[in-house]
This record gives C-alpha cells, sequence and structure tokens, in this order.
C-alpha cells in the first residue's frame, strides 16, 4: 500500500518508521528541502530523530503533490494550530477514497474544534474516511524500537481495521476503538494535565501532589468527554489513562518540559524561547477552557494552568485557588 506523512517532526518522521517497517511504501512530506534531501540521502531525519534510521522504501519529498498521488493512507502530523492551512492546500491533491489519520493532539483555537472536526470541514470528506491515532506513543521511544500500543479510532470500523493492519509492527500495537471523541479528547486534555504536572514538578512538590493531579485530571477529561457525547470506557484505556501517565511521568514529554519551565518561574515568552518544539497544551488550554464553558463543565486544572500560561498567575496562586474550592463528593 502507498501511504503517506504530511509532516516531518518527531512524531511524523516515528510514524513513517512505523508504516515503512510494517512494508508501505511511504512518503513523507517535510516543509523544509534540507531535511528532505537529509532523509533521501543519510536514512535520518537531522532535526528531530538524529540516529533513527528508516528504512529504504520511506523516501522524503517537499511536493505534497507528488506525495498524495495514489496514497490509499493519508496521515497528518503537523501542529494543530496549523493543521487548518496546511490542509486547504493539500486537499485538492487527495485521493477519492483515501483514510485521513489525525496524530495531532490538541483543540482549535476559536473554534474549539477536535482535529477530526477540522478535516472533515476543511478537506470536505465525510467522518467515515477520518481516523485518529492517539496513546501513549512518545516518538523517540517508539523511533528506538521499544514496544507501544496505541488506539486507532474510526467510527467506520473496516477504516479503522485498515489503518491498523498498515501500522502493526514488532513494536508497535494498535488496538481499534469507535470512540473518535474520547480518544481525540483524550490526547489533547492530557497535555494540558502535563503541563500541571511539570508545574507541580518543578515547585518540588511530591507523589501525592503528581497522583493527584493524574487522578482529578482524568476526572475532568471524562466530565468533558461524557459532555461531548465519547464512551467514560475509552478514558480508562491507552487513549486516556495510559497517555496521561505516559505523558505526565515522562521528562521526554515537551508538555511536561514546558511546565517544567513554567514552574521554575519563567514566563510563557521565556518557557518559549528556550523550547523549540510543539507543546501542544499551551495553545490547546485556551481551547479545551472554552469548550468546557460552553458545555458547562468543570475543568478546574485546565482553568489554573490556563491562568498560568496566558495570565501570569503564579504557579503557587494557582494552586492555592485549586486546594481552596468547595469540597465535594469523589
Ligand atoms: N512527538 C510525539 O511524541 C507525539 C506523539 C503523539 C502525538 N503527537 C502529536 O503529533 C503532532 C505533531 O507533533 P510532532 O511531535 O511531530 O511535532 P514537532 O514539533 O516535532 O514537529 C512539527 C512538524 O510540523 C512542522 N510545522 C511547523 N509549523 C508548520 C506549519 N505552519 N506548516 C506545516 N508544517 C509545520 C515542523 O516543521 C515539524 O516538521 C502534535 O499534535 C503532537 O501533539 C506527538
Ligand atoms: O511530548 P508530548 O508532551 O507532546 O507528548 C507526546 C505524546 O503525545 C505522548 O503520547
Amino acid at each position: 500500500m502507498k501511504t503517506v506523512v504530511l509532516g516531518a517532526g518527531s512524531w511524523g518522521t516515528a510514524f513513517a518508521k512505523i508504516l515503512g517497517d510494517a512494508g508501505n511504501e511511504t512518503v513523507l512530506w517535510a516543509r523544509r528541502p534540507e531535511i528532505a534531501m537529509a532523509i533521501n540521502a543519510n536514512r535520518e531525519n537531522p532535526d528531530y530523530l538524529l540516529g533513527t534510521r528508516l528504512g529504504s522504501n520511506v523516501t522524503a519529498t517537499t511536493s505534497a503533490a507528488e506525495a498524495l498521488d495514489g496514497a490509499e493512507i493519508v496521515v497528518l502530523a503537523v501542529p494543530s494550530q496549523t493543521l487548518r492551512a496546511n490542509l486547504a492546500d493539500w486537499a485538492p491533491d487527495l485521493g477519492p477514497d483515501a483514510t485521513l489519520v489525525s496524530l495531532m493532539k490538541g483543540i482549535e483555537l476559536g473554534t474549539t474544534m477536535r482535529m477530526s472536526q477540522v478535516i472533515i470541514e476543511t478537506a470536505g470528506v465525510s467522518g467515515d474516511r477520518v481516523a485518529v491515532v492517539s496513546g501513549p506513543n512518545l516518538a523517540h521511544e517508539i523511533a528506538a524500537g521499544q514496544p507501544a500500543a496505541t488506539v486507532v479510532a474510526c467510527v467506520d470500523m473496516e477504516r479503522a481495521t485498515q489503518v491498523q493492519d498498515a501500522i502493526t509492527t514488532s513494536y508497535f500495537r494498535p488496538y481499534t476503538n469507535d470512540d473518535v471523541i474520547g480518544c481525540e479528547l483524550g490526547g489533547a486534555v492530557k497535555n494540558v494535565i502535563a503541563l500541571a504536572f511539570g508545574i507541580a514538578h518543578s515547585m518540588g512538590l511530591g507523589d501525592n501532589t503528581k497522583a493527584t493531579l493524574i487522578t482529578r485530571g482524568l476526572a475532568e477529561i471524562g466530565r468533558l468527554g461524557m459532555a461531548l457525547g465519547a464512551d467514560q470506557m475509552t478514558f480508562a484505556g491507552l487513549a486516556g489513562l495510559g497517555d496521561l501517565v505516559g505523558t505526565c511521568m515522562s521528562p521526554q514529554s515537551r508538555n511536561r518540559t514546558f511546565g517544567e519551565a513554567l514552574g521554575r518561574g519563567q514566563s510563557l515568552e521565556e518557557a518559549q524561547r528556550t523550547t523549540r518544539f510543539t507543546a501542544e497544551g499551551v495553545k490547546s488550554c485556551l481551547a479545551i477552557r472554552d469548550l468546557a464553558r460552553a458545555h458547562g463543565v468543570d475543568m478546574p486544572i485546565t482553568e489554573q494552568v490556563e491562568r498560568v500560561c496566558h495570565e501570569g498567575v503564579d504557579p503557587k496562586v494557582a494552586l492555592k485557588t485549586l486546594m481552596s474550592r468547595a469540597t465535594k463528593p469523589e
């Protein structure tokens, strides 16, 4: 099968490796010519995954039209907030029955749309053609061939199975699920909780605090999910608890690392200057807060992360606010 990955960052590159290792002819679209050239010449992405060798069936290009020609599975791996503009450019070259796969873990600013909704609207495709891959999937570990599992969510189970088959390798084990909403919310909101976890870590707070953040973070992910029509069981799975724990616990997580910078007292701008990677939760916390408010859902941790990130609130004040709320049943 011909597959294409649009976006040659860390997860896009690691995902192209998975597709190649699973036996698919895979084209990786890179924005910068020097990245495409380096991948074709040296079989590795020097900027994002140095030391990870891509199979000979993975090639790179800067031409999206060339990459998309004949592709049956089209994987989207760009930052959430640029997806709409990127896909508007690519839409005319999509095959009439190609399956579109979202790797993004974010919510669009302004519209509060999930990524699959942005894809449906921008590419003008029906929802049954859009799948989501989400789970505890830190790109560097997977690129190193460490065993991991994930969830392929699609309302059309035949498409979910098509994607599952295309990405099954000795080190990557995908499960199918028809709960697209739950999988997308799990992936997007865990980034916000990981920011809170990183802040707490830098403040020197211990394991009780961290376990509380994970558990109450999962509670607010679940509340939002239920309000939006997700299946509560999804949040007990890989795309819910699995990804939340994996991201919060990992020093490799960009969201946790960004939170650590905030917890050390850096401003948003200072933290952004010292990091050149995509920490999706930083922008998505605004959209998730708006989505929650629009549905009357209480998301206290998300509210406080947004205040620390975008309103300059001291993490100590945010923590005090969280702890001084009225008590309630669990
Ligand atoms: N890295 C991971 O471990 C991981 C795992 C699972 C999911 N994700 C999700 O995958 C998505 C992509 O993340 P990533 O880790 O590959 O990010 P990244 O920061 O490593 O790379 C982002 C890529 O997008 C490109 N890009 C930046 N701005 C762009 C624009 N305006 N137009 C087109 N391309 C642009 C960059 O050049 C880069 O190739 C995110 O939503 C992230 O949450 C990441
Ligand atoms: O590095 P992060 O924080 O973007 O997390 C990466 C993945 O989403 C983990 O599953």
